[in-house]
């Protein structure tokens, strides 16, 4: 459907020489569309997508609203099964939906959403809600462990002092601390693999490269290996190895970012660029406004 890329890492290895921790082949995901007289169509909102996140690296999948990003994030995440194609992680293919294989597998594998708000649950203090996915992942015991684990974990996403948290609900967070919060939930899985789904698009824009820090930070502490889903090339471009740029549900640029975002092949992505505000300063200086 849409024009082959042309960036050199097209069909080679993703940027850098980190271990494979999970793989995407060839997955497709279709959803019921629109009723015609008896038949129902069909829409495909992810088409033969690819991928290899690497331990230790972040990997950036771009593009505008609808373009199947999301949907990308949340089959790697097994929130829902594909329609074909294969999940591998650590070289075994999985299939992990529902049940005891799927909490296993969110102890590999943690996705944090774009809207923390909707994702911590309101009537819930911070304790309890780092409490249940210590006890879930089965990395804490007993009150005294569990609210040692806890504090560090605020400590590792930089809430301090940690004690002023725990008694805290999500409300009386800001959109920033809550980010951090969702990302200490899914530490609390210990994983090996953090798929952080428009982390930053619902924050505050002084407060968007605190959090991308952060993620930066983690992905060096926990070596983890890390999906960063955006809209936002300069941010792509500062903080990820590799960049995918998705189009109407395929990928159809792929490439070191700092390939993809200077010199960007397809004319897909040469749009976006174009798009994004002061195009000129993130291609001169890319993420210049995000590393300060
Ligand atoms: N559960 C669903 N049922 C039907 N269609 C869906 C479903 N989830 C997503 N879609 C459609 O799939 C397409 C891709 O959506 P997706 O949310 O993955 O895009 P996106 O690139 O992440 O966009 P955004 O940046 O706005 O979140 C869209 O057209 C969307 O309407």
């Amino acid at each position: 459907m849409t024009t082959v890329p042309t960036t050199d890492a097209q069909n080679g290895p993703a940027a850098g020489a980190g271990e494979v921790i999970l793989e995407a082949r060839d997955l497709v995901k279709d959803f019921r569309g629109k009723r015609v007289g008896l038949h129902r169509q069909r829409f495909r909102a992810v088409d033969h997508v690819s991928l290899q996140l690497r331990r230790g690296q972040v990997t950036a999948l771009v593009g505008q609203s609808g373009s199947g990003k999301s949907t990308v994030g949340r089959l790697l995440a097994q929130l829902m099964p594909q329609t074909s194609g294969e999940l591998l992680l650590n070289g075994q293919p999985i299939t992990a939906h529902r049940g005891r294989a799927f909490i296993r597998y969110t102890s590999t594998v943690q996705m944090t959403l774009q809207d923390p708000f909707a994702s911590l649950n309101p009537v819930h203090r911070i304790s309890y809600i780092l409490a249940r996915a210590l006890s879930i992942h089965g990395h804490a015991k007993g009150a005294e462990e569990i609210e040692e684990k806890s504090l560090a974990l605020l400590r590792k996403v930089n809430l301090t002092p940690p004690e002023r948290y725990l008694r805290r609900f999500p409300h009386e967070l800001s959109g920033g601390e809550r980010q951090r919060i969702s990302f200490a939930r899914a530490l609390a899985a210990e994983p090996q693999v953090l798929l952080a789904d428009e982390p930053v698009s619902m924050l505050d824009v002084t407060i968007r490269k605190e959090i991308l820090d952060l993620l930066d930070q983690l992905r060096t502490e926990e070596n983890l290996a890390v999906l960063y889903i955006t809209h936002d090339l300069g941010s792509a471009r500062a903080y990820s190895e590799e960049t995918l740029v998705m189009y109407r549900g395929e990928v159809v640029e792929r490439g070191s970012s700092a390939d993809v975002i200077d010199n960007p092949q397809h004319e897909y992505t040469q749009r976006l660029l174009a798009a994004a505000p002061n195009p000129r300063r993130r291609l001169s200086n890319p993420g210049e406004e995000f590393r300060g």
